[in-house]
């Protein structure tokens, strides 16, 4: 029944006693098989992934009379209705605050407990609301599909390009290595949804999204999401290069007062990390330290792993450097003057407008466009594994 992917594994909170979780997930997978089987609306696709916590699975627009475009949507709950009701709450929250900014997962809708939704009125009742679903179907229905169930129910965007987890597997084992076009331009989307931390949106569902920009009116939202990972970074869909967003907020927690830089530090540490694994994740798999510090350039590093030309010969200097110094660190590897967010989004901006032509000749094939398009066809619309 359940074809969870292997990138699933992992996630820091163990709510469900540990070596239960795929148990659990198939108990919760088959109550919304049953629920959906009798809906009129909406169909179960497939489980995408469980972790510790959730159980996040796909459904889709059954859309009887063919007048709307194809819908997908993304259906998360926890494992274990009664519990992890506080992280769901928090998580919804979250999304709320962030809905409209353009590099965090877009929330659909939300309930406290489905069971709110439960289903009165008998046949006619049903059959009208069939009718009108015919029409128009919202989020709403699928709450009302699962209305016999109880627990929070969150509504997602889907993504269909996989995540981040799945590109640094691919580069590591096709022993290949990213352009530093593609790494400069996806670290300014990881930064960007550093920056859309800092600040609610609480745009509308379905509404508009913005590119988030740094803010500078003393107002901070302090938000930080605690599971930094790339299995928790999606990739865009139509512009795959383009549009990284972060996904999985049920442990993103707002700091106190005053806490806004540590804020910012936290997630941005984090995704400097994610940057190092898609620069060289051979080395984590090596069995070598990743964060080792070491004396480059007239300062102390933890970035060993992308610091030596002949292990990662064709990166960007000005990348390698931006990434040194945010891994600036003192003997006792304390952090040291490293660049602030507002900076990393200034440099990793303009270090994403670079053209090809900016790089020497003997990558200028790598970095152009015809060569970015084939890596994006390999790595990610090639559907040969077993996350599609
Ligand atoms: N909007 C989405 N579109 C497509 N796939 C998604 C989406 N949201 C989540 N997924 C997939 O489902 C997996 C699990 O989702 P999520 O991280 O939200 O749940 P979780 O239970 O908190 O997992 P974990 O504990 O592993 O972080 C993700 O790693 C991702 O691959």
């Amino acid at each position: 029944m359940m074809q969870t992917p292997v990138n699933q594994i992992g996630g820091a909170h163990l709510p469900v006693l540990e070596g239960t979780f795929l148990e659990h997930a198939q108990a919760r997978e088959l109550e919304i098989r049953n629920a959906f089987s009798k809906s009129g609306m909406w169909r179960f696709e497939k489980v995408l992934g469980h972790g510790s916590y959730g159980l996040t699975t796909l459904l889709s627009d059954k859309d009887p009379l063919n007048l709307r475009e194809p819908r997908q949507v993304v259906l998360k709950q926890p494992l274990i209705p009664d519990a992890d009701v506080d992280d769901f709450v928090l998580e919804a929250e979250a999304l709320q605050n962030l809905r409209g900014h353009a590099h965090i997962i877009q929330l659909i809708g939300y309930t406290a407990n489905v069971r709110d939704f439960r289903q009165r009125g008998g046949i006619l009742g049903r059959s009208l609301r069939r009718m009108r679903a015919a029409l128009h179907n919202p989020p709403e229905n699928v709450f009302r599909a699962l209305g016999r169930n109880q627990g929070p129910v969150i509504l997602l965007e889907y993504l269909q390009n996989g995540n981040l987890a799945r590109i640094v597997n691919k580069v590591h084992d096709n022993r290949t290595a990213l352009p530093s076009r593609v790494l400069w331009t996806w670290y300014h989307c990881l930064v960007s949804s550093c920056v859309a931390m800092t600040y609610r949106k609480e745009g509308p569902a379905g509404g508009p999204l913005e590119f988030e920009e740094p803010q500078n009116n003393g107002v901070h939202y302090r938000l930080m999401h605690n599971d930094i990972a790339p299995r928790n970074v999606m990739i865009g869909e139509r512009e795959p290069l383009d549009r990284l967003l972060l996904i999985d907020f049920g442990m993103a927690r707002q700091g106190p007062r005053g806490y806004e830089r540590s804020a910012e530090k936290e997630n941005l540490y984090a995704i400097n990390e994610v940057m190092l694994m898609l620069i060289n994740p051979r080395r984590m798999t090596n069995g070598e330290e990743s964060l080792r510090p070491m004396p480059w350039n007239g300062m102390l590093t933890l970035a060993s792993s992308v610091l030596d030309e002949k292990e990662v010969p064709h990166l960007d200097p000005q990348l390698r450097l931006l990434l040194s110094e945010s891994f600036r660190c003192t003997s006792d590897r304390r952090p040291l003057d490293r660049p602030t967010l507002a900076e990393t989004f200034e440099r990793t901006r303009r270090g994403a407008q670079k053209q090809a032509t900016a790089y020497p000749a003997v990558v200028r094939q790598h970095e152009s466009d015809a060569g970015i398009r084939g890596i994006i066809q390999t790595l990610i619309l090639d559907a040969d594994d077993e996350w599609d």
